[in-house]
């Protein structure tokens, strides 16, 4: 489980720079698969970089299966980034390797080597995603839909807890964009993993996620079951994002 408590994240010491995240408290439980959704400039990018630590918060605590992951450096802080694994919009594979080589990557990473064990394992992962006989293409000669299954396996590579996807889907079109998101619950229903699905789109949280923070200006203005806060978005933000305000109003 990870309770996200009171984080606040300024960029820069200017005294009065402001707050990309002012105040965020969230739990995000095992096997759930939870959106956090907002508006450009909310600060969803700025959260997700402080879950896998990219980013130091400012203060406040991220407390995952009862620790504190803040603080963590070194061995710690390089086990820690294994057990929550990254999918990026713009796939983030690498262009000189082979998708079977991308796939590895996390164990030659971890390990220093790839043994034929791991080979197995990432063809069983290609196999999941549908792609093994793509095995031996450079993810040039792949449509984005596929090139970003092949990031979900290297993601799948080191057995993560959790899966942090910021605007996965955004760069693809309405069918890839199906394909993605039903990969990833089938995933997280087969594997148990918990999912973190970071977005500006109410409709990928409506077609995957069974819970939904809303964030606007670095802060929680909304949060519960997905089913709750369609059927009575409260926050102008949810609103919004939900179109249901009156434009001419
Ligand atoms: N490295 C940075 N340095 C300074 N300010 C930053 C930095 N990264 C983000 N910000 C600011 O923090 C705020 C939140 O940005 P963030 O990228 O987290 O929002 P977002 O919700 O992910 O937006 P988008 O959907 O456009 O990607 C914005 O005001 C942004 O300008």
């Amino acid at each position: 489980m990870i309770e996200i408590k009171h984080l606040t994240k300024t960029y820069g010491d200017a005294e009065d720079a402001p707050r990309a995240l002012d105040d965020v408290s969230l739990e995000i439980a095992d096997g759930d698969i939870m959106g956090i959704i907002g508006m450009s400039g909310a600060g969803k990018s700025t959260l997700v970089r402080c879950i896998n630590l990219l980013e130091r918060p400012t203060s406040g605590e991220i407390i995952v299966d009862g620790q504190d992951v803040t603080g963590l450096s070194g061995t710690s802080l390089r086990s820690y980034r294994r057990r929550v694994a990254m999918i990026f919009q713009s796939f983030g594979l690498l262009s000189q390797k082979t998708v079977l080589s991308n796939v590895c990557f996390p164990f030659l990473a971890a390990n220093g080597k790839v043994t034929p064990e791991n080979r197995e394992r990432a063809l069983e992962l290609l196999d999941m995603v549908g792609l093994r006989e793509k095995a031996s293409s450079y993810p040039s000669q792949l449509s984005g839909g596929q090139q970003q299954r092949v990031a979900i396996a290297r993601a799948l590579a080191c057995d993560p807890e959790y899966i942090l996807c910021d605007e996965a889907t955004s760069a693809l079109d309405p069918a890839s964009t199906n394909t993605i998101l039903k990969l990833l619950r089938d995933i997280n229903r087969k594997t148990g993993v918990t999912v973190i699905v970071i977005t500006h789109s109410m409709g990928v949280v409506e077609k995957i996620c069974h819970n939904v923070a809303v964030l606007e200006h670095g802060r929680v203005v909304e949060q519960g079951s997905v089913a709750d806060v369609f059927a009575n978005p409260r926050s102008n933000a949810a609103q919004v994002l939900l179109e249901r305000v009156d434009w001419d109003a």
